[in-house]
């Protein structure tokens, strides 16, 4: 691409010396010679005070929404990061294009999903990618700093794996993705909605935006492939708004007959869960998942739906399904010499700490002793609602910390405090420490509830990042213990 070409797309007429790009970059760190640089106004910094950087480093033309005058092409627009979508689609040849991609949106269950999708086509012998919260995988593992990578950085990734020949690719779109525009212009050949919850509310400001925002990529596929399809969890109680705006295909699943692909008579154990699995109102089978949880069926269905969606016989796909691992940090559990189950879960919203504590309530025998922080710099509205499921569904609760970023740990532990509304709890701010007394506490059955950082490796305190892995720890407590 050359600068005539970019400003064409950009629809800005532009006169200057037509240039080749060799690079684009939305960081000034990022530019090198022959690059254009987007500046993006953002939270902590404005990417316009990074031009004179970015034109050190080799930039020959800069994109972005200031009024100014630069020694080198300026293309000033409404919007860098749509502008940023526009140009980094164009420059890598529109790649969502050219492989089969899938889409997993909604509140929880977006990792698990398309974690579940990727293990089924390696089962199928098929080339997949995966790009999602815990890295992305496009014929080399890379480390993810977002769900949903910036525009730019997705389009990298989709010719990455356009040219190792991936087949299909699974990725989870997230809210923020979706507003901060690195999805637009993507061709999603399938959509899945598994549920909307309230959350990210910091961001968002009110729930209809953020349920708005989750609907635009159905409203966008319409635009896109003529065999588009979307799998939708109707028994979410938004998804006739999905539903309503999806112009393709639609298959449902849920726990309803009226779904498609539909699940009854749900039996729990901590290590597997089992469910009757009926296609278009025909009874197919037992299924035996070796997953947890209700909110795990309908994972299961969804990509049951998707497969189906595919051609695939169910009965084929099933199998595979019944012999996956569990994801990293959902639902991780250990049981100890002494007979407590230490689980180590993900959940960091109110939905998702409601469906695994009822669920947990189903099979305990013991107690259930939950240890809980809150996210700082995020959703504050969530944190009384998560610390009221917290206390009202476990018998004891360690409120403790959980990245408080750059706020005052204690504070967001008394925003989780004012949900409670019983004194079955104590506050630890430490979370290694937190851990330590809820193993300590735990007797012979009780169940110990590690909630809200799942598979992270880091803690962010004080805007610090330091080492932190909840399943190291336990690991250690156990074997310190002796138990
Ligand atoms: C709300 C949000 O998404 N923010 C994103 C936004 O950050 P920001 O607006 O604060 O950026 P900034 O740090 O102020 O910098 C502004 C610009 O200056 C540039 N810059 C900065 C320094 C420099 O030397 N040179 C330079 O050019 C930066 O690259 C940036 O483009 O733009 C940055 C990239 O330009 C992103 O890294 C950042 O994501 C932050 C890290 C983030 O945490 N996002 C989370 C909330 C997020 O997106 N999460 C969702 C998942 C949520 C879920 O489902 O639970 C996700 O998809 O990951
Ligand atoms: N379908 C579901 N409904 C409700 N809760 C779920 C569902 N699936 C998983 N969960 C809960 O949500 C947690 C996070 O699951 P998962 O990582 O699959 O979701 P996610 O949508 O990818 O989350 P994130 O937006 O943070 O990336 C799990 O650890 C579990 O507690
Ligand atoms: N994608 C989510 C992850 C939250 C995980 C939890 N451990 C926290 O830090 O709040 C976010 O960035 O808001
Ligand atoms: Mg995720």
């Amino acid at each position: 691409m050359n600068l005539v070409e970019m400003s064409e797309l950009l629809g800005i007429r532009f006169t200057g010396e037509n240039q080749l790009i060799s690079n684009l970059a939305y960081d000034s760190r990022d530019v090198k010679d022959g690059g254009v640089f987007f500046a993006i106004r953002g939270q902590d910094q404005d990417g316009h005070d990074y031009i004179e950087k970015a034109i050190e480093n080799g930039a020959i033309a800069v994109v972005g929404e200031k009024d100014l005058t630069l020694s080198i092409p300026y293309f000033q627009v409404f919007n860098t990061k749509k502008a940023l979508a526009v140009i980094s689609n164009e420059y890598y040849e529109t790649p969502s294009k050219d492989i089969n991609l899938v889409g997993v949106i909604g509140t929880n269950g977006k990792t698990t999903i398309t974690y579940l999708i990727q293990h089924v086509f390696e089962c199928l012998g098929i080339n997949s990618g995966l790009i999602g919260t815990n890295g992305s995988w496009v014929g080399s593992k890379k480390k993810a700093t977002h769900t949903t990578p910036m525009s730019l950085d997705l389009n990298y990734l989709l010719k990455d794996s356009v040219k190792n020949n991936l087949q299909y690719l699974v990725m989870e779109v997230s809210s923020h993705g979706i507003k901060e525009n690195r999805v637009d212009q993507i061709h999603f050949d399938r959509l899945i909605f598994t549920n909307i919850t309230p959350e990210h509310l910091d961001y968002h400001k009110t729930f209809e935006d953020y349920l708005f925002t989750k609907m635009r990529p159905f409203v966008q596929m319409n635009d896109y492939q003529d065999h588009r399809m979307a799998i939708i969890n109707c028994d979410d109680e938004h998804s006739d708004y999905f539903i309503g705006v999806t112009n393709g295909r639609i298959l449902t699943y849920g726990c309803r007959p009226q779904a498609d692909f539909y699940a009854e008579d749900i039996v729990y154990a901590i290590d597997h869960t089992t469910f009757l699995l009926y296609v278009k109102g025909e009874f197919v089978k037992r299924v035996k998942i070796p997953l947890f949880g209700k909110y795990n069926v309908y994972n299961v269905l969804s990509v049951i739906g998707y497969f189906y969606s595919l051609g695939y016989p169910v009965l084929e796909i099933i199998p595979f399904i019944e012999n996956v691992s569990s994801v990293e940090g959902r639902f991780e559990y250990v049981q100890t010499k002494n007979g407590v189950t230490i689980v180590i879960d993900y959940a960091h919203n109110p939905d998702a700490i409601f469906q695994v504590l009822t669920n947990l309530n189903v099979i305990s025998q013991g107690e259930i002793i939950t240890v809980l922080g809150a996210g700082g710099n995020r959703d504050k509205a969530k944190r009384k609602i998560m610390g009221n499921h917290a206390s009202t569904l476990s018998d004891y609760v360690f409120f403790t910390s959980d990245n408080p970023r750059n706020e005052d740990p204690l504070s967001i532990i008394y925003d989780l405090l004012s949900g409670t509304t019983h004194r079955n709890y104590t506050v630890i701010v430490d979370r290694k420490q937190a851990i330590e007394a809820a193993i300590e506490k735990a007797k012979p059955n009780d169940l110990v509830v590690i909630l809200g950082k799942g598979h992270e490796k880091t803690q962010n305190i004080n805007g610090k990042v330091v080492p932190f892995n909840d399943k190291i720890v336990v690991e250690e407590v156990i074997r310190k213990r002796g138990i």
